[in-house]
């Protein structure tokens, strides 16, 4: 396959030898070799790409990116579209769910408003509005090449920043009434698959709705003749400004060696988008949980990544991402702390 050349900053290579020895140090301490599952390769995956054979990754944040959705007008919601902005001020206010998680989870939560309706953008968003809202996609393109370039800006942008704030584990999740749609029929562009196999009910549409959901995105990847080939041309005519934004979010994590963990299915959809720019991203990915939407199956598949939790939600806002930290801290903690076979007395297994 031809990959287009990112035209962003370029992503390192994780580093072999010290994941090598992570993987060493785990086949020495005192359990059967590979008996702990995802925490082992949770934890050897992290040193690869800290670098730190014991790697720290106790400084987390978790970004929201927000937009609205002009394709929220035929009709694809269970939800108005003014409750995306009434839940920025949740988020803000720390009232949502994924702010109990993220509490529960010592991380701090960074919400980032890149193109909701809104029009004054409440205290304590980031502001990187690109535009109010984009088009409805079952009439034109969502938003044009420039715009979504500008978003993903703005992502890369806010990881470098978190960056250098020190954090070193991010969650990047998303809020925008009708992105089930948008994330479903960039899912059916980049794997091909039907979009009546990966169309779900997103917040709680019925039969009928769901009829008129999956004639959308069908008729939207015809009119708009999307290729997996050009992700960039996916993004724009059927994606969304926070979609964009989450697409810089896992490009910028991947540039600053930052391990970035994906939420449900328009979190992983951003993430198959970001891959597709540039498959060095892929190794700095983490797969959360398995949302209730049918299409994260297949975009977790297309990248090739098992879900740690199986846990039926379908909530978005990184509230899966977030869920799945206190993981991460287990992960490293069993690395740090456990005994090895030397401690004793015994040779190691290998
Ligand atoms: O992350 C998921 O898999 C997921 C599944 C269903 C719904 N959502 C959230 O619900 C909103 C989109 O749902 P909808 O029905 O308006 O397309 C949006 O704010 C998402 O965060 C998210
Ligand atoms: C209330 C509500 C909260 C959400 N959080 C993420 N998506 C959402 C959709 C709705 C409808």
């Amino acid at each position: 396959m031809q990959h287009t050349r990112s035209p962003f900053r370029p992503i390192p290579d994780i580093c072999k030898e010290v994941q090598e020895e992570t993987r060493k140090h785990m086949n020495q301490l005192t359990k059967p070799t590979g008996s702990l599952g995802c925490l082992e390769e949770l934890v050897i995956r992290l040193a690869g790409i800290t670098g730190e054979k014991i790697p720290d990754v106790s400084r987390k944040a978790v970004v929201v990116m927000c937009g609205d959705h002009g394709v929220a007008r035929e009709g694809v919601s269970a939800y108005p579209q003014e409750v995306t902005g009434l839940m920025i001020h949740n988020f803000v206010r720390g009232g949502a769910a994924v702010n109990v998680l993220a509490r529960q989870a010592n991380a701090e939560v960074h919400v980032v408003d890149v193109g909701s309706l809104l029009a004054e953008v409440p205290e304590g968003v980031i502001n990187r509005k690109v535009r109010l809202g984009t088009d409805n996609f079952a009439e034109r393109p969502a938003m044009s090449e420039e715009e979504a370039t500008e978003a993903i800006r703005a992502g890369i942008e806010i990881v470098g920043q978190l960056r250098q704030k020190g954090v070193q584990l991010l969650a990047v999740g998303e809020m925008g009434i009708g992105n089930t749609t948008a994330g479903t029929a960039i899912a059916a562009a980049l794997t091909g698959q039907p979009a009546a196999a990966l169309t779900g009910t997103g917040t709680g549409i019925r039969q009928e709705g769901l009829q008129r959901k999956i004639r959308v995105i069908e008729q939207a990847l015809e009119k708009h003749r999307l290729s997996a080939e050009r992700p960039l041309d996916v993004l724009s005519k059927v994606g969304g400004l926070e979609i964009a934004g989450m697409v810089g979010c896992f490009i910028g994590a991947a540039q600053e060696r930052i391990p970035a963990v994906m939420d449900g299915l328009i979190s992983t959809a951003a993430a198959l988008i970001a891959v597709k720019l540039d498959p060095k991203v892929l190794p700095y990915l983490f797969a959360s949980h398995l949302s209730v939407e049918p299409g994260h199956r297949v975009l977790l598949d297309a990248l090739g990544l098992e879900p740690l939790l199986h846990a039926r939600m379908r909530l978005g806002e990184a509230s899966g991402a977030a869920l799945s930290f206190p993981i991460f801290d287990a992960a490293v903690a069993i690395a740090r702390e456990m005994a090895t076979f030397a401690d004793l007395g015994l040779p190691d297994p290998e």
